[in-house]
């Protein structure tokens, strides 16, 4: 039984020509235990995806409310009695046979002896370990709102130095926890040395850092890297060592197929609505996203004219969180 094979080893396969176009709602639950260990339950033989690892849940019936659905499931498949707490995530992804919306909510409290009613196999995961089970495509963003940052600062380009360095100390400090240094047209000399201090600062608040565009500048100080869309499509192969974050701006299915292919770790999809730094651009909206989202599995940040009271509207539709300049800059 291997559970080491990485989630980027199960990419969304390609719908079949002339497949049916079923529209499946699950719904799935993130069930902890008093160590904070997330249960999996493994998929058997004989049914799609057999031997990948899930979040317990199944299909509603009809007329029955999501909520209803999950608690009647766990109970099946579990034996226990569930409470249950916040949405998470719910992700639209087309399947080769199906289009599936994979709604995961928060299990508050449950009562029960867990067991695999269902004869599958159990186990319970330490959060940080979730990534090395093999899981089906729409579970990738799932793992991903478990573990990863919901914001994704984007830096303005700076006026004043020392002040854009106390905004992105105090964005820190209000917890945001993954930026983006970017700051095109300013003089490179002046930039390397920006950077250079915002590393140190980032490494003492454990933010994870990316850098805008420059391959060396990333590897330089050992960071991330955020490519723009040119780049990435002119990109054939990844720029940087697995262990450092690797990310891209899309705005399109295929710019979205080649940031999965290139093995990024996220990538950040827009405008979502139009904005004044891209004018004559109308926005994809909410609809958009969701339908470019279905057919990959990377977690999406969505950006354009977004802020955070927009989190819960971007994981409706699949999406990991914001990403933002003006939205996320601390002022004053
Ligand atoms: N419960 C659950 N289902 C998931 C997850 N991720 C994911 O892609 N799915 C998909 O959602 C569907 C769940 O349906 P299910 O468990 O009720 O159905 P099934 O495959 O046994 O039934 P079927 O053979 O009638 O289609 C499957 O296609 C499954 O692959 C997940 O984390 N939890």
């Amino acid at each position: 039984m291997s559970t080491d094979v990485p989630l980027s080893s199960s990419p969304v396969p390609a719908p079949s020509p002339g497949a049916a176009t079923r529209h499946v709602e699950v719904v799935a639950g993130v069930i902890r235990d008093a160590r904070g260990r997330v249960l999996l339950a493994r998929r058997t033989e004989g049914r799609d995806l057999a031997g990948l690892w899930e979040f317990p849940g199944g299909k509603h019936e009809p007329g029955e409310s999501a909520e209803d659905a999950l608690a009647r499931e766990l109970h099946e498949e579990l034996g226990i009695e569930v409470e249950i707490g916040a949405p998470l995530i719910s992700v639209p992804q087309q399947y080769p046979d199906k289009r599936l919306c994979l709604d995961v909510r928060l299990i508050a409290q449950w009562r029960g002896q867990v067991r695999g009613r269902e004869g599958q196999a159990l186990v319970w995961v330490p959060p940080p370990k979730l990534i090395a089970y093999a899981m089906p495509p729409a579970d990738r963003p799932v793992v991903a709102a478990l573990l990863q940052p919901a914001h994704y600062l984007v830096t303005p380009t700076p006026v004043d130095d020392a002040q854009w360095l106390t905004s992105l100390q105090r964005a820190f400090d209000t917890g945001v926890r993954r930026v983006q240094l970017r700051a095109p047209g300013l003089d490179p000399q002046r930039w390397r040395d920006l950077v250079a201090r915002a590393v140190l600062a980032a490494r003492v608040a454990g933010v994870d850092l990316l850098v805008n565009a420059d391959a060396t500048l990333a590897q330089v100080h050992g960071i991330g890297l955020h490519l723009t869309a040119a780049q990435l499509m002119a990109q054939r192969e990844r720029p940087l060592p697995e262990g450092l974050t690797l990310a891209a701006s899309c705005h399109t299915l295929e710019e979205l197929q080649a940031a999965e292919a290139l093995g990024c770790e996220f990538a950040v999809l827009g405008n979502v609505r139009a904005t004044p730094s891209h004018p004559g651009r109308g926005g994809i909206g909410w609809e958009g996203f969701a339908r470019l989202r279905e057919s990959v599995s990377l977690p999406l940040y969505a950006i354009g004219g977004l802020t955070a009271q927009d989190i819960d509207t971007v994981r409706g539709v699949g999406g990991q969180g914001i990403a933002a300049i003006r939205g996320l800059w601390p002022t004053a």
